[in-house]
């Protein structure tokens, strides 16, 4: 049987780090090896996919932008349409892969893999673990199946849906969990097996888009903490179209920066209410009424879905739903 074409769109990150030393597993520079140089480590690759791929761009991932996430979400968009591509592997840095993989998974519409992918020690690391995590999110898109379960990251053995996935840890390799929904499945023996999926829009159920769009609209995120109200005037910056409070507890904040907030949503700010403790859901509550909720959204990924949802409209209840759906 003919082997699944799989592409590869490398953007850098750890496991295209290199460091001056085997024992250096924090001093390194990410993205400083070429995808090239990364597939070398990993000639088993060839035994389950045709590869290609191409360099996207040679980043640390603190450095993704959102101008690359919409040339990013095109290029992808466009392999996914090619009869010559079954699935799309993303080599990416692990700081912001939960954002790049979220933005995708709402912004790129296809039912093929699309399986995100790096390591937590650099590629020169005694013990590196970007070699078997690549060839374990070759193997993942080259299962048709995959692509039912929206973008995921395949990493340390474990499959988790873009939706629900966080970096928990600085350093280790096991370090993307699911708080919510767990894995939704395991590499085992060369195959993705897979125990649940996401009920949240993705991909191809997905009514959002970037195509078109040259910029996303702006959104902050600030993070709740005593003091911050010192801060208030710098919160709302001029042009900002919205804004996601990492909030205290159950989504919420200092009095006066409810105030002051409450004036912004008169002049049209949309306000989200996601919670900095990492866990449970933030829901409606009349106190804070007018303002949207993130539901289990993290704040980083509620600002995504805010982004994309005001691409498409201004209307606060389809917003709120949107929320609900994605
Ligand atoms: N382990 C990693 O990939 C994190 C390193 C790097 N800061 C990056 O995100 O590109």
């Amino acid at each position: 049987m003919a082997l699944p074409n799989i592409y590869i769109v490398a953007c850098g990150g750890t496991i295209a780090g290199k460091a001056a030393t085997e024992e250096d597993l924090t001093g390194y520079t990410a993205g400083a090896a070429t995808i090239d140089e990364v597939l070398q480590a990993v000639p088993a690759v060839h035994q389950y996919a045709r590869i290609r791929g191409e360099q996207f761009c040679s980043i640390d991932s603190s450095d993704m932008s959102e101008g690359l996430w919409l040339a990013l979400a095109a290029r992808v968009q466009e392999l996914a349409g090619r009869d010559d591509v079954d699935g799309i592997v993303v080599t990416h840095g692990t700081d912001t892969m939960e954002e790049t993989a979220y933005f995708l998974n709402l912004a790129v519409h296809t039912e093929k893999p699309v399986v995100f992918v790096g390591s937590m020690r650099p590629a020169t690391a005694i013990s590196a673990d970007g070699p078997l995590n690549l060839l374990e999110a070759v193997q993942a898109a080259a299962q048709a199946e995959t692509g039912r379960y929206g973008v995921v990251i395949v990493m340390n053995g474990t499959i988790c849906s873009a939706r629900f996935v966080e970096k928990t840890d600085t350093t280790h390799v096991d370090t993307f969990k699911s708080r919510q929904l767990g894995y939704i499945g395991l590499m085992q023996d060369g195959m993705p097996m897979f125990y649940q999926a996401p009920l949240r829009r993705h991909t191809y159920e997905s009514g959002l888009s970037c195509s078109g769009c040259a910029a996303l609209p702006t959104v902050v995120v600030a993070y709740a903490y005593v003091g911050m109200e010192r801060w208030i005037e710098s919160l709302v910056p001029q042009g900002v179209c919205g804004l996601v409070l990492a909030g205290f507890g159950h989504g919420r904040m200092p009095g006066a920066v409810w105030q002051s907030l409450q004036k912004a949503m008169k002049e049209g700010l949309v306000v989200v209410r996601a919670s900095r403790t990492l866990g449970g859901a933030v829901t409606p509550v009349a106190e804070y009424e007018g303002t949207i909720c993130a539901d289990t959204l993290t704040p980083q990924k509620a600002k995504i879905l805010l982004q994309l949802a005001l691409l498409k409209t201004r209307d606060i209840h389809e917003i709120e739903e949107a929320f609900r759906e994605y």
